[in-house]
């Protein structure tokens, strides 16, 4: 069964709890997304676990260097999986993988912005990491991109690992991402921007659900 993650792209406390607490019974992952971890930082990531202990929560910390040095914090206080460039050096993939297995969490490597997409997929799997993050970015969506034939690539890959797919996901394209074979499937403006966020939520589990 694949996994509903929800990114909390707001910047305020409060409305991401207040959305958190609106989504959670119909999403397995919490995302903390970037801009807001880098707005509230670790409070959020403490505050978000104790709200919901039965959730995972992804700290979508994008790591570019430092990795083990960066990520442990962020899973000592509650997080399960922390995100890690795949444009980044191997040595710092490999230091996220190594601060996620000594606290029981995840490492995904965001594709993002990277060029040979499937030969990074494949290294940073070979590396041990837990997830690889296919992502078309707010930006480059903005310039008309998706991500659903990366998804593709990158599935037919066979690899190891968990696929997670991200870039403006929404009612119409979730079940062919699941098809696809994306294990996390990532929403984040089709709910926080829907009338009902919690509304949204729910067609978007009974659509995986079915898929
Ligand atoms: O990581 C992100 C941007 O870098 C977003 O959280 C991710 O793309 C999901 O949001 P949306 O469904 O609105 O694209």
């Amino acid at each position: 069964m694949a996994e509903i993650q929800m990114a909390l792209d707001s910047l305020d406390f409060d409305a991401t709890m207040a959305l958190a607490e609106q989504v959670a019974p119909y999403v397995d992952i919490l995302e903390i997304g970037t801009p807001c971890i880098k707005y509230n930082g670790l409070k959020l990531v403490k505050a978000l676990k104790a709200a919901h202990p039965d959730k995972k929560i992804l700290v979508d910390l994008k790591t570019m260097d430092a990795g083990e040095y960066e990520a442990t914090p962020f899973f000592e206080a509650g997080g399960d999986i922390t995100t890690v460039l795949g444009a980044s050096d191997m040595a710092t993939m490999k230091g996220v993988i190594k601060a996620a297995n000594a606290n029981n969490g995840e490492a995904q490597i965001d594709l993002i912005g990277v060029e040979d997409k499937a030969a990074v997929a494949k290294d940073a799997a070979t590396n041990g990491a837990h997830i690889i993050g296919v992502h078309t970015g707010l930006d480059a969506q903005a310039a008309g991109q998706t991500p659903f034939e990366d998804l593709k690539t990158i599935t037919g890959l066979g690899l190891n690992v968990k696929v997670s797919v991200a870039g403006g996901i929404n009612k119409d394209t979730i079940q062919s991402c699941v098809q696809a074979g994306a294990a996390i499937v990532v929403v984040g403006a089709a709910i926080y921007g829907a009338p009902s966020p919690a509304e949204s939520a729910k067609e978007l589990r009974a659509l995986v659900d079915a898929a």
